[in-house]
């Protein structure tokens, strides 16, 4: 069956230092993977190569089938939607949340456009499936980091994405409001037709049941790719972060303890 994802032998290079060494990753249809590495070990690198921002020195990308660099990459973009802090630059403070969500539908297609009452219903379901209709006529500039981050998530579903990519989207949420943004997440990778996602994140405590596969970096490298049963160990965590850490298990979550050197 086609892959959702499909990056072999993947390496990004600038000047003299190699950014990305082959990485190779695959993602089928219903996984969901988390994105887990320390600071610099290339995980907004990834991404960006991923989404056509950064363009790699080799190596092969295919999203559903499609080949990175065959086909027209912003239409690729339309399949993969991606929830990143720095986009939130460019949205108009005045801008409420309903023409923020109705956006999504076309912001990556660059054509002249108006929207239609459908188009109006759509991203009102959209925010409403992310718990915040109340909020459809707020302006960005009053909304909490939160709420934005669901803004931007019902935002990237308007294109109806088949991968859709959170970049630590709990950065700057306080515990309660991270609590309920996974909760939403989770909820998030039940529906129907959902796409498959990927988070991306230092800690341990954000991976959530929804997520069934891990993708750890290493400086650059894939230090392991595959199932959380396996991957998910004390192990592999202090390899990732290069220091002994224990993973503790509880009916609350997940939590990584560093052990002191
Ligand atoms: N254009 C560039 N030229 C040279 N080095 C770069 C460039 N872009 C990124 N790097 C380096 O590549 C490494 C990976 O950076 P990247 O931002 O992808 O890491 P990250 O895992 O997202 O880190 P963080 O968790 O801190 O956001 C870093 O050492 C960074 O300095």
């Amino acid at each position: 069956m086609t892959a959702i994802l499909d990056v072999a032998d993947l390496r990004v290079e600038r000047g003299r230092t190699t950014i990305l060494h082959d990485v190779s990753w695959r993602i089928a249809r219903g996984q969901h993977w988390v994105i887990l590495g320390a600071n610099g070990s290339g995980k907004t690198s990834l991404l960006k190569t991923l989404t056509g921002y950064l363009v790699p020195t080799a190596g092969r990308i295919e999203v559903l089938g499609h080949r990175f660099g065959q086909s027209d990459w912003r239409e690729l973009r339309l399949h993969v939607g991606v929830v990143m802090n720095v986009f939130s630059a460019a949205i108009p403070l005045a801008e409420v949340a309903l023409d923020t969500v109705i956006s999504g539908k076309y912001a990556q297609l660059d054509l002249w456009h108006r929207v239609t009452s459908a188009d109006r219903a759509a991203a009102l379901r959209q925010l409403r499936r992310a718990g915040i209709a109340h909020l459809a006529q707020r302006p960005w500039v009053h909304l909490s980091q939160g709420e934005r981050q669901r803004v931007l998530i019902a935002r990237a579903l308007m294109a109806r994405p088949r991968l859709l990519i959170l970049d630590e989207p709990c950065a700057g949420l306080d515990p309660v409001a991270r609590a309920h943004f996974l909760a939403f997440v989770q909820q998030l990778s039940t529906l129907r037709g959902a796409p498959s996602l990927v988070l991306v994140t230092h800690h341990v405590e954000e991976i959530t049941p929804a997520f069934s596969h891990l993708l750890l970096l290493r400086r650059g490298t894939v230090l392991a790719a595959g199932e959380r049963a396996r991957l998910l160990t004390s192990a592999n965590l202090s390899a990732v972060f290069e220091a002994p850490c224990h993973l503790r298990r509880s009916a609350a979550g997940l939590r990584l303890e560093v052990r002191p050197v």
